[in-house]
């Protein structure tokens, strides 16, 4: 059962630097998500170790749920990319820390917190290319199918959200808001 201070935490709308935000998914409908994730997921690698790769910063707090959820052997690693500037994308994805793992002929699936203009899978899909690997897979916690014009296929995606910027868990703000349990959509 929902306690009180939970019930009207939800209903708070909340300030990040200059910008308000209001509650739009709560911690249990991320779970649950996630939790589905890691079922398909797990279906689908039931014969192998994948490698997952999480895409620093913003899914750190994905990534360490989905792999509470993740009940099969696999290996973990993380690469950070960079491309927000407050709420708009720079067009320009940098690589501010590198893998340095072989993964030649590993089955690869990266986990990012969310897709939007897509430029920074796209960036991923070529770091990957020259490889070698078994195959590649991309999934996200968030896409924005109206921001998304790229080719490359999405092939696990947890919630479909509509083209607003939004915060929380994980997903930052100009810094801000990355420790909210639940996600926030700006006003
Ligand atoms: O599809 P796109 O338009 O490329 O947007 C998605 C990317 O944007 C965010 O990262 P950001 O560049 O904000 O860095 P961060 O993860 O450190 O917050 C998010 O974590 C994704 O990696
Ligand atoms: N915080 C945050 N980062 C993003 N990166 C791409 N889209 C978003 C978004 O809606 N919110």
């Amino acid at each position: 059962m929902l306690s009180l201070p939970f019930i009207l935490n939800l209903k708070m709308e909340i300030q990040l630097h200059d910008k308000h935000f209001v509650p739009f998914i709560s911690a249990d409908e991320l779970d649950s998500a996630i939790a589905k994730m890691a079922k398909q997921i797990s279906k689908d690698f039931q014969e192998e170790v994948p490698v997952f790769i999480g895409v620093l910063n913003g899914a750190f707090m994905v990534v360490s749920d989905f792999m509470k959820h993740y009940k099969n052997p696999c290996e973990l690693s993380f690469i950070k990319m960079a491309s927000y500037d407050g709420m708009e994308t720079t067009h320009e994805v940098k690589q501010l820390i590198g893998l340095n793992q072989d993964l030649t002929g590993r089955s690869v699936v990266i986990i990012e917190d969310i897709v939007d203009t897509g430029n920074t899978i796209e960036e991923l899909h070529k770091l990957f290319a020259d490889k070698n690997l078994k195959q590649l897979k991309f999934a996200t916690l968030f896409l924005k199918p109206e921001a998304y014009k790229k080719d490359i296929k999405i092939d696990y995606i947890g919630i479909e959200i509509e083209n607003k910027f939004i915060v929380g868990f994980g997903l930052d703000y100009d810094g801000l808001g990355r420790n909210l349990s639940e996600v926030y959509q700006l006003k």
